[in-house]
């Protein structure tokens, strides 16, 4: 594929891999490196082989494929309680209904879950059987991206020299948001003015991202170029979330991406870009956890970037933010974070 960037590529077997006593191999130690690595360069990166099996994928996608084929109206009664402002909403969001300007927002659709046995945010699901079996995978899916987050952060936490659970409290409410995506397919023509999904980072922690073979998910380079990120089946792409990035004082930084038509060598002539689907697991540390710069990464040479900053604060004025503007942040607004290492990662590569 034209374009496309040379993501690391980290696996997941090995980097979990203990001796009989519990210790990391020397394998393991190898992948640790690699993750932090990749995760410091790019941001981004490939999972090989998660405990999040393709079959699983493919189920999701399936179940995905059948819920936004369904009539609008019915999607609509499990529209997200908006929620403007307030939160990434559960059930069903479509931004061109609810924008200030549909014509600038993006071309998707999608449902969001927290999880599922948060009674005081409860999650919306339709009723029908299809719905309720997409519901039990969409939970055991949840619990495995759990899993292998710690597993992530694990990693990390031992790279900068601390104990291997030392992060697993900040994300013990499992607070996290799953999202199937749905690009519908839309002539070329739409594409003039709109995107899938413009320019943005991601708000929280980690994200797990799978997608079902269309391509069109870009992130930016150092250099300023977008560059196409290409699928690879048994693998999860990853990328780190505003908040990990400031909890790393900037040093891993939460790489601008975006999604678009896809290249032109893998979407055939005709005049309509096909539809795309895909399926992202926002990891976000519990909403009253204060992120800071941990003090494993801070020294007189490399004092603390950020001012600290409640998780659940940081996220609402994100959102915020995005249902105003109806879309993801457009690149000349990208500056939320301006005066903060993220942001100086994001517009040193958007100049
Ligand atoms: O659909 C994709 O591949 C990426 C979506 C994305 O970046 C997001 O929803 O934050
Ligand atoms: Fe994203």
């Amino acid at each position: 594929m034209e374009n496309a960037a040379e993501l690391p590529r980290i696996d997941y077997p090995q980097l979990i891999e203990r001796d009989p006593l519990g210790h990391r191999t020397p394998a393991s130690r190898a992948q640790r490196h690699a993750l932090f690595s990749a995760l410091r360069d790019m941001g981004f990166m490939y999972l090989r082989h998660p405990d999040i099996s393709q079959g699983e994928v493919d189920t999701l996608f399936a179940h995905s494929h059948d819920f936004f084929a369904k009539p609008l109206a019915t999607k609509m009664q499990i529209l997200g309680r908006m929620d403007r402002g307030r939160g990434p909403s559960q059930g069903y969001s479509n931004p061109a209904l609810l924008a200030a300007d549909p014509s600038t927002s993006d071309i998707k659709e999608f449902f969001g879950m927290y999880r599922d046995d948060d009674t005081k945010r409860p999650n919306q699901w339709l009723d029908d059987a299809q719905s309720q079996a997409m519901r039990v995978r969409l939970v055991a899916f949840f619990h495995d991206c759990h899993t292998v987050v710690l597993e992530l952060l694990s990693a990390l936490a031992e790279e900068i020299g601390m104990a291997t659970d030392a992060l697993h409290p900040f994300v013990a409410d499992k607070n996290h948001f799953v999202t199937c995506l749905f690009y519908p397919d839309a002539p070329k023509a739409a594409f003039k003015d709109r995107v899938r999904a413009a320019a943005h980072t991601d708000y929280g922690c980690l994200t797990l991202l799978f997608n079902d073979g269309g391509q069109g998910l870009q992130v930016l380079r150092e250099d300023g170029e977008f560059q196409y990120v290409q699928r690879m089946d048994n693998c999860a792409i990853v990328n780190v979330g505003d908040l990990l990035s400031r909890f790393f004082n900037g040093t891993l930084p939460s790489t601008v991406h975006r999604v678009i038509e896809p290249p032109a060598s893998t979407r055939g002539s005709g005049a309509e870009i096909p539809d795309r689907y895909s399926l992202a697991f926002f990891a976000h540390f519990n909403e009253d956890q204060l992120v800071q710069p941990l003090p494993a990464v801070i020294s007189e040479a490399h004092p603390a970037l950020f001012e600290p900053v409640r998780a659940g604060e940081h996220v609402k004025a994100r959102v915020k933010q995005l249902h105003v503007a109806g879309h993801s942040l457009k690149e000349p607004d990208m500056g939320i974070e301006r005066g903060t290492q993220t942001t100086v990662v994001a517009s040193s590569k958007i100049q």
